[in-house]
């Protein structure tokens, strides 16, 4: 008899058996050394939850909205590129668990069902994730498909001027398949498929900078969010000076004020609202990208502060439990996106595994907050965890 799967994290070990290790290597994999591949999963467990007793949690209201969207929790589905080499269902298989679960789906674009296919397969919420390609006619396409065939916003990634190396796909010689929303637009040597790291190079558009938004602007009328915003764990601009001066003297570090990277960094996320971007991704890509960055949670809090309620600021990276949804919520995240845990679900059970871990993650959120004490989502606060930072501060 098959064993009961009771956590996420064993959907992993399923789909490890189930795929080519070529395919599993990639969807697993991170960049480099795999250092924030590590900490982005590390890091949670560093934060602890401080929970609030004798509250009425008879009843758990786990609803929210995202851009005005009601979803029936704060998991979203992150885009994921090639979603048929999980299954043969691929991104449509994604996109119908994402409506039985009442959950908001980003469509890559580098998926491998089509933007119409996907739209036509299920009433999910769907939002497009757009890179920009070295042909931005291309890109231009794509965002008007999705907008004609009712995705509801465009979100930009931004961390991708060229392509992490990833080791095992490098060893692999990881191949991607032809990419039908492609057909007719480019050239049948990129349609035939190739590898990653070549496609990629002929793909993204490294010339891409903050004042394309408004090129971004005259393709599409949808909000448009901005994916890869990450700052600096020591927040300078954002009222952790004494803390931080404590520590350099302690260390004997040189800060040099105005030009310090975390002044630097936290300015990113300050532009990306200055040039009117509707949202804010706080990601590192699933640590695929730039190795040694630090993991996205521990950096959320500082990019909340920055924004100060102007636009949404949704979190990814590392999620795997309800326990990290609830801390990303509490450091101010409006929703978490989900990445390998939708792909394990889906290459070991298709439509099904996705279901059930969305479902798994949903049910491991509503018991954390009714232990915590949160009966709505609107209920977890700040307070309600207890970061490395506050125990610093707390031996101040
Ligand atoms: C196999 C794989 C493919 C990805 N493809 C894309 C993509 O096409 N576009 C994108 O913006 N992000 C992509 N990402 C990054 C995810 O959107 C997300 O940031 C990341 O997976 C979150 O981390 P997690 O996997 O730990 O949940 C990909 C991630 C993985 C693992
Ligand atoms: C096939 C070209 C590259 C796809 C990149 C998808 C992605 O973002 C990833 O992390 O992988």
């Amino acid at each position: 008899m098959a064993t009961e799967i009771v956590n996420v994290k064993e959907f992993q070990e399923l789909a490890r058996q189930a795929l080519p290790k070529m395919y599993y290597d990639y969807y697993s994999g991170g960049a480099e050394d795999q250092y924030t591949l590590r900490e982005n999963m590390e890091a949670f467990c560093r934060i602890q939850i401080q929970p609030r007793i004798l509250v009425d949690v008879s009843k758990i209201d786990m609803s929210t909205t995202v851009l005005g969207y009601n979803t029936s929790a704060p998991i979203m589905i992150a885009p994921t590129a090639m979603h048929q080499l999980a299954h043969p269902e691929g991104e449509v298989a994604t996109a119908r668990a994402a409506a039985a679960c009442n959950t908001i789906m980003v469509l890559s674009y580098m998926s491998t069902c089509t933007v119409e296919e996907v739209a036509s397969s299920c009433n999910a919420i769907r939002f497009f994730q757009l890179y920009v390609h070295k042909r931005r006619d291309v890109s231009a396409q794509l965002v008007q498909r999705a907008e004609g065939n009712g995705y509801k916003a465009v979100i930009l990634t931004a961390d991708a001027p060229r392509l992490g190396r990833r080791e095992a796909d490098i060893k692999n010689k990881m191949i991607s398949p032809q990419l039908k929303n492609f057909e007719g637009l480019l050239s049948t040597e990129v349609d035939k498929g190739s590898n990653i790291q070549a496609l990629a190079s002929e793909t993204f558009d490294a010339s891409l900078c903050w004042k394309d938004i408004g090129w971004l602007r005259s393709i599409t009328n949808l909000p448009i969010l901005i994916k890869g915003v990450l700052t600096c764990e020591d927040g300078a601009c954002l009222g952790w000076m004494p803390m931080l001066l404590w520590i350099s003297h302690i260390m004997d570090t040189h800060l040099d004020g105005g030009n310090s990277l975390p002044r630097m960094e936290a300015e990113a996320a300050i532009k990306a609202v200055e040039v009117g971007f509707d949202g804010i991704i706080v990601s590192n890509h699933g640590a695929r990208q730039l190795d040694y960055v630090p993991a996205s949670i521990s950096v959320l809090e500082e990019v909340v502060q920055a924004v100060g309620g102007k636009v949404p600021v949704l979190f990814d990276g590392g999620v795997r439990r309800g326990t990290d949804i609830f801390k990303a919520l509490a450091l101010g995240a409006q929703a978490v996106l989900v990445g390998r845990p939708v792909i394990y679900g889906l290459a070991a059970k298709g439509e099904y595994g996705v279901r059930r871990v969305i479902e798994m993650l949903k049910d491991e959120l509503e018991l954390s907050m009714a232990l915590s004490g949160c009966p709505s989502v609107k209920d977890i606060t700040r307070s309600h965890v207890r970061t490395e930072r506050d125990r610093l501060q707390s031996m101040l």
